[in-house]
């Protein structure tokens, strides 16, 4: 028997003033394209060997072998159903996932990519058949207990032995012992070491090796090599994230990933083209991080807004029904910033990989010019995307009151799994900072006369005038644009000001960089956000995008960018640019946007197409019909086996009667 649908859902989207399947068609890239996510999700969502009891109801232990088990039929079945292409991985995987991951994930996301982009020809004829197989499963060793961050200070240390053409690997010291990598704890026989190389004495830097640290045999640390799971955490219950000391283990010379750098037979060491480009796994990581966290924040809305339309409370006038929460104006303000905010990151997310996969087949042709771009953009995308993303999924939570709380919501667990991405693959100051590093340099060739490109080409004869006292329509996109133009301009001199006077007042470069960090990454962040902004204006333009959901997408659109102005209004008034009369505007216009957007929020979270068993929360449940699979999912809860726990009889029972006796 199919559901009946709630009746206030039922109403949202007949009132919605565009088809919703239109800008489904247009966030996946076409209808074909879409036809294909959904067979592919269909296929997984209805495959009865992914069913399990609910994770939540598991103990670590239990969730880390139900999804091994769950990520082993995966790749099986992915093989076997010939599932090959990224987007398609992608979406079967989604769908089977959820909002978890497995521990071989690494493999796929890290140590196959690293393969793929660190190893010579013949290395990977040796290796890629065997890792693409999964009769090798790795990892990215990188991270070590005392430095994550600070990679060029890693401990670990790769020293060449001439006389055997080997490498000696050792963590010598307790900082040195590798600790986070995903999947190292328990699943994987084979790790990308990350370590100092040493040959003769001297020290060349961090490169990558091919280590294997479990016996193919009985998955035993093989000798010299101690290795294990690193416990609970935050979140990631499913992920035995490990540590790893090695002593004096040998590996072949030809176990280091020779691509770019080399170590020849008698020592000889042949430089890279750009050290750099032994950090381009965590660049790849990173831009997709901008789509991750678009996608999370889009889960986290579409739960968030469709449950504010089922749930009713209070009373908006005396003797009234109770409205629906998202009718209240604060409950729109909580949320459809957010709804916004999905949508930017979404379409940024898109660019960003599109300007990755260009970058990169630049660079394997040998041209490297591209790779401060690429890293800076990815490092500042990646920062402001992840925050972002963390900021809106807890609001998310926070607008669904009590039941939010609940695991049934499917927040909690959202939450929990994406927050790393603020910290994992590049803390987010650090980032900042790097972004900040590349705004300098290039504000610098500015002032020199030098024309900028990319995603830096404003700096260059930008006009810091102030433009008060003239009037502008703050719903303009492009006016909008040029605030945010303006904004990232100024802050980006400013620092470059401030840098400069920390040195002229006697600090050393370092010094003056650390008393200046705090404006060099508000310059990054305002430099993230103009890009933010002025992409998801310019994906509008696009000519094929129909008049009922271009009108929509800008009103999205304008949000995003008004929010963020009045969010940062300081910024825009500093320098007299905006006045307080334009501020004012844009809150009259937030107000007057989220009021024409309230009737299309439903369709426009139906918009992103996740299926029920992909948002795998009650509250977002399609047919919003809640209360009732609230309660089934509570019964179905282990300590509802029995009506009388064990417990009872264990603690409650004697404790109980004890009292009693003494009364
Ligand atoms: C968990 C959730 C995640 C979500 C995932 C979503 C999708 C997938 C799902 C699931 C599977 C995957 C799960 C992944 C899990 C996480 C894996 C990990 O965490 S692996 C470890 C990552 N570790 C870091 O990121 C260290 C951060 N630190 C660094 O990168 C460096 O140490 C850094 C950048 C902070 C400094 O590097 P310097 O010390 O070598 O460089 P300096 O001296 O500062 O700069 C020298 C020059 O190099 C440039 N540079 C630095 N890094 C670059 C780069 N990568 N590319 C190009 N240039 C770079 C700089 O801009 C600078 O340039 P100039 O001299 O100014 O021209
Ligand atoms: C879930 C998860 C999965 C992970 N998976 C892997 C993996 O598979 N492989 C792997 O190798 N690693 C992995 N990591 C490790 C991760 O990459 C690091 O934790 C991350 O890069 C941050 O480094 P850190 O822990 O050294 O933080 P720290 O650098 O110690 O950060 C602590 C504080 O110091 C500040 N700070 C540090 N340096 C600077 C600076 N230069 N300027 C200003 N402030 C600074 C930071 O902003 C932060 O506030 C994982 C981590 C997590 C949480």
């Amino acid at each position: 028997m199919v559901a009946k649908m709630n009746p206030d859902l039922k109403k949202e989207r007949e009132n919605a003033s565009f088809d919703p399947e239109k800008i489904t068609n247009f966030l996946y890239g076409g209808q074909e394209s879409v036809k294909r996510k959904r067979e592919l999700e269909s296929l997984a969502l209805n495959d009865p060997d992914y069913q399990h009891e609910d994770l939540n109801f598991m103990s670590r232990e239990q969730q880390y072998e139900t999804q091994l088990k769950k990520g082993i039929l995966m790749v099986t079945k992915m093989k076997e159903l010939k599932i090959t292409s990224a987007q398609d991985q992608l979406f079967y995987t989604s769908a089977v996932l959820v909002s978890d991951v497995h521990p071989m994930s690494v493999h796929t996301r890290m140590f196959l990519p690293t393969l793929y982009g660190q190893a010579t020809e013949q290395q990977k004829d040796k290796w890629l058949k065997l890792a693409e197989n999964y009769t090798i499963i790795g990892t990215y060793a990188q991270t070590e207990i005392g430095h994550g961050t600070f990679v060029r200070g890693l401990e670990t240390t790769a020293t060449y032995d001439p006389k055997t053409q080997e490498f000696i690997l050792n963590t010598p010291t307790l900082s040195a012992s590798k600790w986070w990598p995903g999947g190292m704890g328990k699943t994987s026989n084979y790790v990308v070491l990350m370590a100092q190389l040493y040959i003769y004495g001297k020290s060349y830097g961090i490169h990558p090796f091919m280590l294997q640290i479990r016996s193919l045999e009985d998955h035993k640390p093989l000798p010299g090599v101690t290795v294990g799971d690193i416990g609970p955490k935050f979140g990631y219950d499913v992920m035995d994230n490990g540590f790893l000391s090695l002593n004096n283990v040998r590996i072949p010379r030809e176990n280091m990933l020779m691509k770019y750098s080399r170590v020849e037979p008698d020592g000889t060491y042949v430089r890279p083209p750009s050290t750099k480009l032994a950090y381009g796994t965590m660049v790849q990581v990173r831009a997709g991080i901008v789509m991750f966290s678009g996608m999370n924040l889009a889960k986290a809305v579409t739960i968030a807004t469709r449950y504010s339309c089922v749930r009713r409370q209070s009373e908006m006038k005396p003797g009234h029904p109770e409205p629906q929460v998202l009718d209240y104006v604060t409950q729109q303000y909580k949320l459809f910033p957010y709804l916004a905010a999905a949508y930017a990151f979404w379409l940024t997310g898109q660019t960003m990989m599109s300007v990755y996969t260009t970058s990169s087949s630049q660079i394997s042709k040998g041209d490297i010019s591209v790779l401060p771009e690429l890293h800076a953009l990815s490092a500042g995308l990646k920062a402001l995307s992840s925050s972002m993303a963390n900021v809106g999924m807890e609001e998310c939570r926070l607008a669904c009151g009590g039941h939010g709380y609940s695991h049934a919501s499917g927040l909690p667990r959202l939450y929990t799994n994406a927050t790393p991405a603020s910290t994992a693959e590049g803390e987010h100051v650090v980032l900042m900072l790097q972004t900040a590093r590349y705004l300098m340099k290039s504000y610098n060739q500015s002032l020199q006369g030098e024309k900028l490109a990319g995603s830096v080409a404003y700096l260059s004869g930008v006009q810091l005038v102030p433009a008060a006292g003239r009037t502008r329509n703050m719903l303009d996109l492009g006016a909008l644009c040029d605030a945010f133009r303006h904004r990232a301009a100024r802050i980006v001199g400013e620092a470059a000001a401030q840098l400069r006077s920390e040195m002229q007042g006697g600090k050393d470069q370092a010094d003056a960089w650390n008393a200046s960090s705090v404006d060099l990454t508000k310059a990054a962040m305002a430099h993230s956000q103009y890009f933010v902004v002025k992409t998801f204006a310019e994906r509008l333009t696009d000519s094929r995008l129909d008049s009922s959901i271009s009108a929509v997408l800008t009103r999205l659109c304008q949000l995003h960018a008004l929010h963020g102005l009045v969010t940062n209004s300081g910024d825009f008034l500093e320098d007299g640019y905006l006045t307080g009369s334009d501020i004012r505007q844009a809150r009259r216009h937030i107000n007057a946007l989220m009021a024409k957007l309230r009737p299309d929020a439903v369709a426009l979270v139906d918009a992103f197409d996740f299926p029920d068993g992909i948002l795998n929360s009650i509250l977002g449940r399609y047919d919003g019909n809640v209360y009732q699979h609230l309660l089934e999912w509570a019964k179905a809860s282990p300590l509802n086996k029995t009506d009388v726990h064990q417990s009872y009889h264990k603690y409650l029972k004697p404790f109980l009667e004890a009292n009693r006796a003494k009364l």
